[in-house]
């Protein structure tokens, strides 16, 4: 327990609220990504799950309202800090530098830990050459972890969509962060992409302890991988819990599922179970 009263790498959001000029985009929103779990944020479009991320990674401000990790007030901090205290992200259009390799995409994401950064680096300082080492041999690995370890070299632009996504999703891995933020890491996927993507999600919290918060509209892959769901709509958190309790929420079924969605058998967008 941390001084707060959160559990160390425990994700606690109270009462968050974000107006933009007239328009309340959350209104008071609470919810806890305990420790080591898969939490998932679910809604219609425009119900506040991507204004909610731009809040936790310190893109947006939050007008009012808490955002506590490891016994940290996120809300005052800028997007670097909060990286810094272990909180890496990924958006839903991939943000990769096309140009440059994959090991040099996750080399960038690993700048923060390094002591020496670029500049002593170009310098050739021996001390700064083994540091560098060290850090490409830890990219090596978790490239391999994700599946991308043959890619290594190449540049990201040409790359297969789905490919490029798990990419991105090991440029987060490389910050060796302790929460995960997922934005729709399945979107635009086909059915064995998004498979792969999930396999690799489930081993970043069974081998890495790591704690994921994802925001997604694929509902099958919601069930299948996430402890916890937190349901937005018009900015509001009008249901949270297991999966198949929210799935078969009436007021979750009205404002996102449809009939179609319950009860839950939980197929996959290409109705794989
Ligand atoms: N920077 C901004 N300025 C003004 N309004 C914004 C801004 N960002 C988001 N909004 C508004 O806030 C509301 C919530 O948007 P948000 O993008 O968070 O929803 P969402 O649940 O992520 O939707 P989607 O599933 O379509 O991505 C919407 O009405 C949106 O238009």
């Amino acid at each position: 327990m941390s001084g707060d009263g959160t559990e160390a790498g425990e994700l606690r959001v109270s009462g968050l609220t974000v107006r933009f000029a007239g328009l309340t985009a959350l209104d008071g929103v609470g919810f806890t990504v305990a420790p080591g779990s898969v939490h998932a944020i679910i809604g219609p479009n425009g119900a506040g799950k991507s204004t909610c991320f731009n809040v936790l990674s310190g893109v947006y401000r939050a007008s009012e309202g808490s955002v506590r990790f490891g016994g940290a007030e996120l809300t005052a901090l800028p997007p670097h800090r909060i990286a810094a205290l272990g909180v890496a992200r990924t958006f839903q259009n991939i943000a990769l530098s096309r140009h440059l390799s994959v090991e040099d995409n996750l080399m960038l994401g690993r700048h923060r830990l390094t002591r020496a950064g670029f500049a002593s680096a170009g310098l050739r300082m021996p001390w700064a050459r083994g540091e560098d080492a060290r850090h490409r041999a830890r990219v090596r690995d978790i490239a391999a972890f994700v599946g991308v370890g043959e890619h290594l070299a190449a540049p990201v632009g040409p790359l297969s969509y789905g490919v490029r996504k798990r990419v991105e999703l090991a440029r987060a891995l490389a910050m060796e962060p302790r929460l995960l933020l997922l934005d729709e890491p399945v979107a635009g996927m086909n059915g064995a992409e998004r498979r792969r993507m999930a396999e690799v999600i489930r081993r970043a919290r069974a081998d890495l302890g790591l704690s994921v918060l994802l925001v997604e509209h694929d509902m099958g892959m919601v069930m299948r991988l996430a402890d916890e769901v937190t349901v937005l709509d018009f900015g509001r958190r009008i249901a949270g819990g297991a999966p198949a309790a929210v799935q078969r929420d009436p007021a979750v079924i009205r404002a996102y599922l449809g009939a179609a969605h319950a009860p839950a058998d939980a197929p996959d967008s290409e109705g794989n179970p």
